[in-house]
């Protein structure tokens, strides 16, 4: 190493610590190392970041950081999280990602509704917020597919959105990353962690043992996305427990995906017996005709008898198609007429309605308190989701373009 032009380096080099505020407060945390909301110190810019240090001492999440910056380094589309700046530090082996600040994320925004229902209160929200979010996550997947990208772990805690400021409303899809550093947590960490590994949005040929990751398995988990948007309760919402099971088939998830779905005929999904689980599937007791009442067309009546402004149903059964060759793509569901129908979709999200939900938390590093910061969340009152008073029309700022829509 040429010692000298690194003391030169050093000298003007200025490390994350010198240039940015962030010390306690601490956003988000997993096994990659923590997540900080971070402030330029000198006050030439007034941003909030997201500061992702990376603790690269072992080899994985060495290899895990050089392949988060190589990949985003690539990557350039306003609905998805946008990479900064990157931070090496030799002293303690640090790698520093400053990221977009995200203030809101599905995770958290269905959690808010739920508790508002559960406790009858009311919150307006714009007609057209689900139809943007869904018009918007559609248009960042199909920038990552148009680039061969695929994401393999679409799930609400990872569409984040931008709250007010010049991005106010616009989804910016992320990628978390695993599990968490939660001990003895006092509730289900489904309920309190939005980045548990869960199966509920994973597409029936991955749970059949696919070996191939397609683009399609990312349509299915929005399919699944948009039904948790519409009714605030996961589609396919199965046990967690066994979901380190060596094998990919997980019973609890097909059965309630058959439930709601029905069950594939030869004709639905030809290359079924092809799957590397099916013959699981008899041997567990799947049988067609304990589904034949099942489809997803009863399954929405029961849940909106009347219907509701936000959903297609055509829409909803070309995201959640069995067959990965026929299930929908990015591009294709952009152009769906769905969105060309009133409401409109917008690039704010929430445009229409003042954003009712909290700004995000720091996390308490101390155990004991980190427990009295969960009690505390579980017995949170929140108001609930209302039907929209009529913002003001106005031409929506996402425009059904030949870019977005190759109809
Ligand atoms: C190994 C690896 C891990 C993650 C990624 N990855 N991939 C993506 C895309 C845009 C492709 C979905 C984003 C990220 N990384 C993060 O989102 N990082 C989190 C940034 N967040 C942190 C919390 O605050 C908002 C920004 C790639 C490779």
């Amino acid at each position: 190493m040429d010692f000298e032009f690194r003391a030169q380096q050093d000298q003007v080099r200025r490390s994350v610590e010198e240039l940015f505020d962030f010390q306690g407060r601490m956003i988000g945390r997993g096994t990659y190392g923590k997540v900080f909301k971070a402030k330029r110190k000198d006050g030439t810019d007034t941003s909030d970041y997201a500061l992702k240090q990376i603790d690269a001492t072992g080899q994985s999440m060495s290899n895990s950081a050089i392949r988060e910056i190589a990949l985003l380094r690539e990557l350039n589309h306003i609905n998805l999280i946008s990479l900064q700046r990157v931070f090496l530090s030799h002293v303690d082996r640090r790698v520093s990602l400053l990221f977009d600040f995200a203030e809101h994320d599905l995770w958290h925004i269905i959690k808010y509704h739920r508790a508002a229902k559960a406790s009858k209160k009311t919150v307006n929200c714009a007609p057209g917020m689900i139809k943007s979010i869904l018009y918007q996550i559609l248009a960042g997947i199909h920038y990552l597919h148009s680039n061969w990208v695929l994401h393999r772990d679409l799930k609400p805690a990872n569409i984040l959105l931008m709250g007010d400021g010049a991005e106010r409303g616009r989804v910016k899809i992320g990628d978390m990353g695993f599990a968490r550093l939660f001990t003895s947590p006092l509730v289900p960490l489904s309920k309190i962690d939005p980045v548990v590994v869960t199966l509920w949005y994973r597409s029936p040929e991955l749970l059949l043992g696919s070996h191939h990751h397609t683009k399609a398995i990312d349509l299915w988990a929005i399919g699944c996305i948009l039904y948790e948007l519409l009714t605030l309760e996961p589609l396919f919402h199965c046990k967690q427990d066994d979901i380190k099971a060596s094998s990919p088939f997980n019973r609890d998830a097909l059965e309630k995906i058959f439930q709601v779905v029905g069950y594939p005929t030869d004709s639905d999904w030809p290359g079924l017996k092809q799957m590397p689980e099916y013959p699981r599937l008899s041997k567990e007791g799947f049988r067609a005709i304990h589904y034949g009442h099942c489809s997803i067309e009863q399954w929405m009546k029961k849940v909106f008898p009347n219907g509701h402004p936000s959903f297609s149903l055509e829409l909803m059964k070309r995201l959640l198609t069995f067959d990965p060759n026929k299930r929908i793509t990015a591009e294709q569901a952009l152009c769906d007429p769905f969105f060309k129908q009133q409401p409109l979709p917008h690039q704010d999200a929430f445009y229409g309605m003042e954003i009712p939900y909290g700004k995000r938390e720091f996390i308490i590093e101390d155990e004991e308190q980190q427990q009295q910061q969960q009690q505390q969340q579980q017995q949170q009152q929140q108001p609930a989701i209302q039907p929209p008073h009529p913002p003001p029309v106005e031409e929506p700022s996402i425009q059904i373009t030949q870019e977005n829509c190759h109809a």
